[in-house]
């Protein structure tokens, strides 16, 4: 084991052009460095390539040229397996509509998380009560989601995207169905992991929530500039 723990992320000169008539550049040469346990928000307009970039950041899709180091291992000369692999035991993901189950409770939705490696389902659900607890949401864990308020519901996507304590939190508009005040609540969340030691990236175009990340970034046309 190296004594140093590598960064969460480095990309290098990474593009992503997408091959239509004409090509659309969605990243152009882009560099970014997170370290473990920053909290980054990315801001930026409409089409400027937030999704392309939480995309390729996840590992849902590939850079046209460049290098995608996550926890020190270069993704882009991976193969889709190891790939899969690897998003599964380093990433979690939250997104602006919650994606629970509708028909299972709050416990088993967190449970049937996409966890790498697979856990027997006792330890499962201990790891899942685990999480519940950790975003504050054990006292609704036979609900299911219907009875939950907005904020409840993302708190509860938020505990199923940390089902394989993963090193990185990629969060797109994660309190863009929310009210003001469920927003605050995922903010708090979010500031508590961080103090955990979470590394977490947000991608928001609300100045409310890029005002609590530790750095902003924004991107337009591809192009990223730190704030
Ligand atoms: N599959 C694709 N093929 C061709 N062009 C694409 C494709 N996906 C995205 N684009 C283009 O790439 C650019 C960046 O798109 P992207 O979805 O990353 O922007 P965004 O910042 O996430 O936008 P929004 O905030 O509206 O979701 C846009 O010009 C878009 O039209």
């Amino acid at each position: 084991m190296p004594d140093v723990m590598p960064d969460v992320i480095v990309l290098d000169a990474v593009s992503r052009v997408f091959p239509t008539d004409p090509p659309v550049r969605a990243l152009r040469d882009v560099g970014l460095r997170i370290r473990r346990g920053d909290y980054v928000a990315i801001v930026g307009p409409s089409g400027s390539g937030k999704s392309t970039l939480l995309n390729t950041l996840g590992l849902l899709d590939r850079p046209t040229s460049g290098s995608y180091l996550l926890n020190g291992i270069e993704t882009t000369a991976l193969g889709d397996g190891a790939r899969t692999r690897l998003r599964g035991r380093e990433i979690g993901f939250v997104y602006q509509s919650f994606h629970l189950l509708p028909h299972r409770t709050v416990a088993e939705n967190v449970m049937l998380a996409e966890v790498y490696g697979g856990h027997p389902r006792r330890h499962r659900r201990r790891r899942a009560l685990e999480a519940l607890e950790l975003v504050g949401m054990s006292h609704r864990v036979d609900f299911p989601p219907g009875r939950l308020s907005g904020g409840e519901r993302q708190r509860v996507a938020i505990a199923r995207a940390l089902m394989g304590e993963p090193a990185l939190l990629l969060c797109d508009e994660p309190t863009g169905n929310l009210d003001s005040g469920n927003t605050e609540a995922v903010l708090d969340l979010f500031d508590g992991l961080h103090a955990r030691g979470l590394t977490l990236l947000v991608i928001t175009h609300e100045d409310e929530v890029s005002a609590r990340a530790g750095r902003r970034v924004r991107i337009s046309d591809g192009v990223l500039t730190e704030e």
